[in-house]
């Protein structure tokens, strides 16, 4: 018998559809003894499992053929699922995500590609101060939560050594949700309203190099041991022993973080602007009465929101912030 569950889905836009060189066998197994688990992390081409609260090792089956697997997918596994030394699970099964999060296209690679999985927030850390924020990386970030139909987060830390007024007087109108965090210094260390941002939910934790998100992590997870400090003077990359993203578990099972050390920008050039204003349902309407093809960029003719914004219907703010998304999506650059 086969099953719709081992099909060739491919939850994976970015790839062209791939002709078959082998039919597909009608009596593909299916594995009716695989069990759930969860990817943790991947490390040249083997994948760390979380299954029933221990980890296993695992690599990808033949029936997912060049179907990539993620940290944050939900898979279904067939196996040694003891988890011991040298044992190795396979995953036969990658189950459909709800949502991705990709990475630019670089020198090295020149496919976008999807780098964590059914996460529902987006977490953008960013210090006040030392170093300093950089809103051009922050929008870029909000462009990828929205596009992905991810929550965004602002997370400000280091909040002792600057105001945040500044910064955040540029995110009001987006609305975006925001948490100031302190670590350092005097009445450090409470994380009470970032935990309850936190609880129930798998976010990405994203920041550049120094802004304070291992310390953050090592904060919210006392075992996680994520590597502090030590930036390398000739890469500008923290010391980290591994760049791959790392599912972790939040303690008494409050929700799952994901942090990134290996992003350092986003894969924005698929981002329609008909994608990014969806985030935005005030705006939304007002573009139905654009000319084809319109972008809704700065200095579109006859662009809906411009006259929505003469008529008094639109607040120009929240035009303009959405405008200089809409712009961020083509600026390149790095963490
Ligand atoms: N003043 C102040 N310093 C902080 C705070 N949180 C972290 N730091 C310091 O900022 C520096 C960078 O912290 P990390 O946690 O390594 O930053 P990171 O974002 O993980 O950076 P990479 O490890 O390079 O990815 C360290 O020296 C921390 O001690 C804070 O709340 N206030
Ligand atoms: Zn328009």
């Amino acid at each position: 018998m086969t099953t719709g569950r081992y099909s060739d889905h491919d939850h994976e836009h970015y790839e062209r559809p791939r002709r078959r060189t082998r039919p597909r066998t009608k009596d593909r197994p299916t594995y009716d003894d695989a069990v759930d688990a969860r990817v943790v992390t991947v490390d040249r081409g083997r994948f760390t499992l979380l299954f029933e609260g221990r980890r296993v090792m695992a690599m990808k089956s033949r029936p997912l053929g060049r179907k990539g697997v993620v940290v944050g997918d939900h898979v279904r596994v067939v196996g040694d699922m003891s988890g011991v030394d040298g044992s190795l699970a396979r995953i036969v099964e990658v189950v459909p995500r709800t949502t991705t999060l990709r990475r630019t296209a670089d020198d090295d690679d020149p496919v976008e590609r999807v780098i964590v999985s059914n996460a529902d927030q987006l977490v953008v850390v960013t210090a006040l101060a030392d170093p300093e924020p950089r809103p051009r990386l922050i929008d870029r970030a909000l462009v990828a939560a929205y596009d992905a139909g991810m929550a965004p987060l602002l997370c400000l830390t280091k909040a002792d050594l600057a105001d945040p007024e500044t910064l955040l007087s540029t995110y009001r109108s987006l609305g975006v949700p925001w948490v100031v965090t302190q670590l350092r210094g005097e009445g450090a260390g409470d994380l009470g309203e970032l935990l309850d941002r936190l609880r129930g939910r798998t976010s990405v934790l994203v920041g550049h190099s120094g802004v304070g998100k291992s310390t953050l992590v090592n904060a919210l997870i006392p075992d996680a041991h994520r590597e502090v400090g030590i930036v390398n003077a000739v890469t500008g990359r923290g010391r980290h022993t591994s760049t791959s993203a790392y599912l972790l578990e939040l303690p008494r099972g409050d929700g799952w973080i994901i942090d990134t050390p290996g992003i350092r920008s986003f894969g924005l050039a698929h981002v329609q602007p008909e994608n990014l204003i969806e985030a935005f349902p005030d705006l939304d309407e007002m573009i139905e009465t654009c000319p084809r093809g319109c972008s809704h960029g700065t200095g579109e003719p006859e662009c809906g929101l411009d006259e929505a914004v003469l008529a008094g219907q639109a607040d120009p703010d929240r035009v303009e912030s959405f405008r200089r998304l809409l712009a961020a999506r083509e600026a390149s650059s790095d963490w």
